[in-house]
């Protein structure tokens, strides 16, 4: 029975987004974002594995530019995907993607000091027991803790800061104040500010000492539930075996989810990746997100870094797609865009591309988001509930 694999490159957007000018960094538009193509830009990018089939093409579809160093003829399935939702966040990315676009309109802190309302900060406060709470504002993860972490290894208050997306951040030490404690807090804050429609409360521990902290590998995103049935539960319910990859099942809730694979590092889930080629059963869904393309160099607007961590990831697909079989489908694509070279540290809306293997050569063309979890569906044999099948 065939076997679908959905892999998702966290922010490795192609540009040409028709709505990028509704979306801003620093109070710039994203128009002309483009995070394949800017980085590559600053060095021609070897991607032997994904470009052989269609990654060029498919930035070159999405935006009319074409990557420096990615030019091969596709020999796989191309195409670019436009994203419906009013969100350039993880969750609605990955939702749509899963056949569930966000029907509603998520609640944003905004850019203001303090950007939380006071009876907000004094609940996280009265939650976890602290005077009040640290930052209030927006900020970039790594910077804050820079500047906040002595005063909160002082104080013992959380530091708390949100961004451009729909989330509520909480930064601590995980020494100090504790893991759990911290875990806890933020599932406390969930409880809060979901039914406000904020989407994610995200802990983001820490270690070090000042002048050296340096965040750990147990942040934890306490998510809404999707609002409709996805692709995992759809797949789930039909009896299928689903395997959830890095980040998949915090985005989703756990819902619909069979077997949870984490690692600290997306080179543990690169393993995870290649030993699904080998062990996942006939007819099962792998779904993967690979964080650190946003986390560790687009945020931090870390060309080089980026550039890199592609490179690497193409080995990485090379490996992977070598121990496919007849009868597989891997589809690799993207949530969102976060060109490092634009300005701000936010996501940047774009269309994102759709590179498949197990589908012979074929222009899929420009597609929805929708059309990926419709296409993974129907070469497991399922009814997607929206979207067309953009497969031959
Ligand atoms: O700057 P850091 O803490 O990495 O936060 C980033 O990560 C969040 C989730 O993707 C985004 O909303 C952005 O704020
Ligand atoms: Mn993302
Ligand atoms: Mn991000």
């Amino acid at each position: 029975m065939s076997r679908a694999f959905l892999i998702v490159m966290d922010s490795v957007g192609a540009g040409g987004a028709p709505d990028a000018a509704d979306f801003f960094n620093d109070g710039r538009p994203d128009t002309g974002a483009n995070t394949l193509a800017h980085i590559a830009a600053s060095r021609p990018l070897v991607m032997p594995n994904l470009d052989q089939l269609g990654l060029g093409a498919a930035v070159h579809l999405a935006s009319g530019q074409r990557p420096a160093g990615l030019k091969a003829v596709p020999e796989g399935l191309w195409g670019a995907a436009t994203e419906a939702a009013s969100g350039k966040d993880t969750p609605s990315g990955h939702w749509e993607l899963a056949g569930v676009p966000v029907p509603w309109d998520w609640h944003y802190f905004p850019d203001t000091r303090p950007a939380f309302p006071a009876v907000l900060s004094a609940a996280v406060a009265r939650l976890t027991d602290t005077g009040g709470i640290l930052g209030n504002c927006h900020a970039s993860g790594t910077e804050i803790i820079a500047r906040l972490g002595e005063e909160h290894l002082r104080t013992g208050w959380p530091i708390c800061y949100t961004s451009a997306d729909s989330v509520f951040q909480i930064a601590a030490h995980e020494g100090v104040f504790g893991l759990q404690r911290l875990l806890d807090l933020c599932q406390g804050v969930a409880d809060l500010v979901h039914p406000m429609r904020v989407g994610r409360v995200i802990a983001r521990p820490f270690t070090g000492t000042p002048g050296r902290f340096t965040r750990t590998a147990n942040r934890r995103d306490f998510a809404i539930p999707p609002p409709g049935d996805t692709v995992l539960d759809i797949a789930q319910a039909a009896g299928r075996q689903t395997h959830a990859i890095g980040k998949i099942g915090d985005i989703f809730s756990g819902r619909g989810i069979g077997r949870l694979h984490k690692g600290a590092s997306d080179a543990d889930l690169a393993d995870h990746l290649i030993g699904l080629a080998d062990r996942a059963e006939p007819g099962s869904l792998t779904f993967a997100n690979f964080v650190e393309f946003d986390s560790l160099y687009g945020h931090r607007r870390d060309i080089d870094g980026y550039a890199k961590a592609l490179e690497w990831f193409d080995g990485v697909a090379g490996a992977f797609i070598a121990r496919l079989g007849p009868g597989d489908l891997a589809l690799f694509t993207a949530d969102h865009g976060n060109d490092p070279s634009w300005s701000g540290t936010d996501h940047t809306r774009e269309r994102v591309p759709v590179i498949g293997w197990g589908a012979g050569a074929h222009a899929a063309g420009l597609v929805d988001f929708v059309d990926v979890g419709a296409s993974v569906l129907d070469h497991l044999g399922l009814t997607p509930r929206k979207g067309v099948s953009f497969l031959p």
